[in-house]
């Protein structure tokens, strides 16, 4: 397995791109772990294929270098850059039996076959499919397709990367979340650097270890699902991690106080920057209804099993709330506190407050 370096990378379709917005990478500076589970999030059209086309060979990126264990692979055909990839759909061979699938990325190498055999049980138990190895591909359900297509990237055991490229799509709701901690299980076994694309975050969030967020061809943050949900760099990825997201709020600064809907509000730590356009970000989760505090309407309340989204209005501007216990009716007014240390400032989209340390 490798570490993998993307350095300096843009990437246009324009043959004569003139600015930023004729790029669907924008510029890529990143390290990849060796053996680290990676998972690169985004809503569609944000870059990630675009990524993951450029790291596999099938595209060669306007600027910029991919190295492989800090050899410079950019200019390397797919074939040489040794690596194992997991399509949304299953690419596996209908005529053969899942044992003849399991073996054949290792046969076509060479693989002797004492090794082989070794290889895909391990394989087969570690995806509980043993009972089938003797059936024919054909024969199988899609979900059992699709993970007899996940066994197929990870039965060799000398790629530099497997990737996987929204590999839950064809995989039935039910069986989604056994499949996402199978995953996670499994990296954990292998060791191997795996790199999971998907604009699901709860799919990003099960699986990796660092989670690469991207938005209009940038990455806006990079870290593990914890760092993602407590300090979002972007208001973005606050908005976009979490259920329901980060309530993102105009905010004004004046004369060192910040201000929503005239109120004054106290932040985690001291704002830096000036100018461009300031937001409060604040997770419903530490929203509360207080006796005091910033006066609100109650616009809907939904019950989400173990506890309640409140949908408040202050002013004309919607804050969310989560609340456990007693809910208010539906019209009230009633009071919110914004948890100090969870309060943030974002100017022009990007934190603006320091973290008390
Ligand atoms: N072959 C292409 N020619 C021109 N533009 C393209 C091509 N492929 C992608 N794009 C554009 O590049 C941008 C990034 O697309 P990309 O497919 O990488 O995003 P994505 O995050 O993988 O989205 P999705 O999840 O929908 O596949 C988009 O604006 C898209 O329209």
């Amino acid at each position: 397995m490798a570490k993998i370096t993307l350095s300096n990378l843009r990437h246009s379709y324009l043959p004569n791109p003139t600015g930023p917005a004729d790029y669907a990478l924008k510029e890529i500076d990143l390290d990849w772990n060796d053996g680290g589970a990676y998972a690169l999030l985004g809503p569609s059209g944000c870059g990630k294929s675009t990524l993951l086309n450029i790291i596999s060979g099938l595209l060669t990126p306007s600027d910029g270098r991919i190295l492989f264990d800090d050899k410079d692979v950019t200019d390397l055909p797919p074939d040489q850059r040794n690596i194992a990839q997991v399509f949304q759909f299953p690419v596996i061979y209908d005529t053969m039996t899942v044992r003849e699938n399991l073996a054949f990325p290792l046969r076509n190498r060479g693989v002797n076959e004492a090794k082989i055999t070794e290889r895909v049980a391990e394989i087969a138990a570690m995806l509980e499919v043993e009972d089938m190895l003797d059936t024919r591909a054909a024969h199988l359900s899609p979900d059992n397709k699709q993970k007899i297509s996940m066994g197929r990237g990870l039965v060799r055991d000398d790629v530099n990367v497997v990737m996987f490229d929204e590999p839950l799509t064809v995989i039935d709701p039910h069986l989604k979340w056994k499949l996402r901690s199978k995953l996670k299980e499994l990296h954990q076994r292998v060791r191997a650097t795996m790199i999971y694309v998907t604009h699901d975050q709860t799919e990003a969030l099960t699986f990796a270890d660092q989670v690469v967020v991207m938005q209009e061809g940038e990455i806006v943050q990079i870290g593990t699902p914890v760092e993602l949900f407590e300090r979002p760099q972007h208001t973005f990825v606050g908005h976009f991690i979490g259920s329901p997201g980060m309530n993102i709020l105009p905010a004004l600064v004046e004369g060192g106080q910040v201000m929503f809907n005239g109120q004054a509000v106290s932040l985690e730590g001291k704002v830096t920057g000036s100018g461009g356009v300031t937001q409060l970000g604040i997770r419903p989760e530490f929203v509360s209804l207080s006796n005091a505090g910033i006066p609100a309407r109650v616009r809907k309340v939904s019950d989400v099993g173990r506890h309640a989204v409140v949908e408040t209005m202050v002013g004309e501007t919607a804050v969310k709330a989560v609340i456990e216990g007693n809910l208010p009716e539906q019209g009230t007014e009633v009071h919110l506190a914004f948890q100090q240390n969870q309060t943030r400032l974002y100017r022009d989209g990007w934190i603006a407050t320091e973290v008390v340390s």
